[in-house]
């Protein structure tokens, strides 16, 4: 019996660890390679990396729908697949797209999935789905037909289907794919809204920014690979940054940092950027040396590292985005 129990909340600090866990698929394909994975509960998580990193598969092992080749996954403190029936109760997963009728209102489809949990008690049907139609925003809409729903309002509904019960993790495989900015922004702030009740929430996207937005953690994915994981702060903090010189004289402003000993100076078309020195005080150097020597100087200063250029500088590639 104990198999079956679910380890009590505070017991869980870490929501998904995985270990080495490896998926080759039977044509040969080596998926997802040596994974090892840490959510810590209450994160949001970013599952970032280009299509075909090994995304989807690695969240199919993780619900349990397809076997691991070799290694383990926990998820809320248990094995899986073996905990599956135990585990996947208390998670609310939005994966490939909710599977919807299209002939029956919003309101329907809930009323109809929630029937569909014997756990659910029906006396209290109608007041889950109203309250799950309430936080995703779907209240006003309740009543048209799924097929009249846009692609956003689609996966609002397939969100308040996972809502139904409480949850301790949700998991959402690239929840914006294929929205428009609008409603890119509304699963966005959705998510976050989420978040701030403690669930924890791993999601999967290959738009850096949207991770950047959204996550308090991230992993990177690249063919199958971890290449890096941690809080978002610090994975953007890992890499440099820019120096950025706006200039109408590029070239002479070129000259001149290269001459201080400046790495990697790069003409662009509003002046030149670089690699930033160690310490502020150089870069007050570097500044009067460029006046000094007659060069405009516009703009100075050194820009934000992005997630994108700590993914640059860890795979010395493009962050190639096909999707
Ligand atoms: N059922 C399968 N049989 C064989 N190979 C597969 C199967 N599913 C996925 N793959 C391959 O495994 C690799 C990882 O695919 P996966 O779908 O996990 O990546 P992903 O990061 O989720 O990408 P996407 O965002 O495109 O879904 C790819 O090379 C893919 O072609």
């Amino acid at each position: 019996m104990e198999e079956l129990s679910v380890a009590e909340p505070d017991m869980v600090e870490t929501v998904i660890a995985t270990r080495a866990l490896t998926k080759r698929y039977r044509g040969g394909q080596l998926a997802v390679d040596g994974l090892d994975l840490t959510v810590p509960a209450g994160s949001v998580f970013g599952f970032l990396g280009p299509n075909g990193s090994g995304k989807t598969t690695t969240i199919r092992m993780l619900m349990g729908l397809i076997e691991p080749t070799s290694g383990t996954a926990r998820v809320l403190g248990r094995p899986m697949p073996r905990a599956t029936r135990a585990v996947l109760p208390q998670v609310g997963a939005l994966i490939e797209g909710p599977a919807l009728y299209g002939f029956l209102s919003g309101r329907d489809n809930l009323l109809r999935y929630d029937a569909a949990d014997p756990t659910a008690d029906p006396r209290t049907r109608r007041a889950r789905v109203a309250s799950a139609l309430d936080r995703v925003g779907l209240t006003a809409a309740a009543g048209k037909k799924a097929k009249a729903y846009s692609l956003g309002m689609k996966q609002r509904l397939g969100l308040a289907a996972a809502l139904l019960q409480p949850r301790r993790l949700l998991v959402l495989d690239e929840p914006t794919n294929g929205l428009d900015p609008q409603g890119m922004r509304e699963i966005r702030s959705l998510v976050r809204e989420l978040a701030s009740d403690g669930t924890t929430v791993f999601l999967s996207s290959h738009l850096l920014d949207e991770i950047e937005q959204v996550c308090t953690h991230a992993a990177v994915m690249a063919q199958g690979r971890l290449i890096t994981q941690g809080v978002v702060a610090d994975l953007a903090a890992g890499a440099r940054g820019r120096l950025v010189v706006t200039t109408p004289d590029p070239g002479d402003a070129a000259r001149v940092l290269k001459e201080q000993g400046v790495g990697d100076v790069v003409v662009t078309e509003t002046g030149v950027t670089a690699e930033p020195p160690d310490r502020d005080r150089e870069l007050a150097e570097l500044n009067a040396a460029l006046v000094t020597a007659g060069v405009r100087v516009r703009g100075f200063g050194v820009e934000r590292a992005s997630l994108e250029d700590a993914f640059l500088a860890l795979t010395g590639e493009g962050f190639d985005v096909a999707g």
